[in-house]
């Protein structure tokens, strides 16, 4: 489960850039929920991930992951909490490690024993099996750099490092966003069938309206820092692509000049 209580975040207090970035978001996500997130840009999608992430910390609010206060805590507090994937491949895993040295360092977050003790046979072949399991044939290539793989695949790699240390939040921040269609396509549905299995409490931001709708069970639209919309259950499967669209144009007051890229 995830709370957020009256979150406030504002960057660059006292200065001219000063932003408030969220302002009085509440949301809860009951365990193994999972929730798509939209919102044109600025709207602050990242700094609402960035807040249950730990890496922003709010200027007022609550945070709480599972039955933990988190509020004060920064990242590495939070590591075996919550698991997260970020739009660039490159970021969120080791490219000059193994893809086994990064499953066996995914593991251990939240640990403090070194990256040695990861590594016995029977973890190989529990890395092994769980890397066979996406049908890509990384399971023979258990010793290439990561950087080697493409970007689709290190998604996917991405997405099995998250399940390692059995954290029970998963943060994708526009995951899919770098892939080609087809690559985005298995990313997703590889997404649904971990968040399904392992009952995550899910939280993806995605700029794609289909996605939003088509993935999850409810889908949050955040404007100005504000949530601005909340929809789940039968009214989201009423919704159509056209609807979000519509809502975004009424709420920033102007057409959007690329329906299409909404759309995909
Ligand atoms: N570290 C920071 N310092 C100053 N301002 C920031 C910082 N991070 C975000 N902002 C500002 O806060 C607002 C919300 O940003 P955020 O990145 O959360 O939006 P977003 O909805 O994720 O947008 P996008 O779709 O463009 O990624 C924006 O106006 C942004 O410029």
């Amino acid at each position: 489960m995830i709370s957020v209580k009256n979150i406030q975040v504002v960057f660059g207090k006292g200065t001219p850039l000063q932003k408030q970035a969220l302002n009085g978001v509440d949301l809860t996500i009951e365990q193994g929920s999972f929730v798509t997130v939209i919102g044109s840009n600025g709207a602050g999608k990242s700094t609402l991930l960035g807040v249950l992430a730990g890496d922003v910390l709010p200027s007022a609010g609550q945070v709480t992951i599972g039955k933990t206060d988190v509020t004060r805590k920064g990242t590495a507090a939070r590591a075996g909490l919550v698991a997260r994937v970020f739009q660039d491949p490159l970021t969120g895993s080791c490219g000059a490690l193994s893809i086994e040295e990064n499953l066996a360092l995914a593991a251990k977050r939240g640990e403090k024993r070194g990256l040695m003790a990861a590594l016995g046979p029977k973890r190989r072949e529990h890395f092994r099996e769980r890397i066979a399991e996406l049908n890509l044939g990384l399971e023979n290539r258990m010793g290439d750099r990561m950087d080697l793989l493409s970007g689709g695949q290190r998604q996917a790699v991405s997405l099995v490092m998250a399940t390692l240390a059995g954290s029970e939040v998963l943060l994708l921040d526009e995951h899919t966003a770098a892939l080609d269609p087809g690559m985005a396509e298995f990313v997703m549905n590889l997404t649904q069938k971990i968040v399904s299995e392992r009952r995550l409490t899910t939280m993806m931001v995605t700029h794609s309206m289909r996605q939003a709708l088509d993935y999850g069970h409810r889908t949050v639209m955040l404007h100005g820092g504000e949530i601005v919309l909340d929809v789940a259950g039968d009214s989201r499967k009423e919704l159509q692509v056209e609807d979000l669209i519509a809502m975004f144009r009424r709420i920033r007051g102007q057409t959007l000049d690329d329906d299409a890229l909404l759309i995909g």
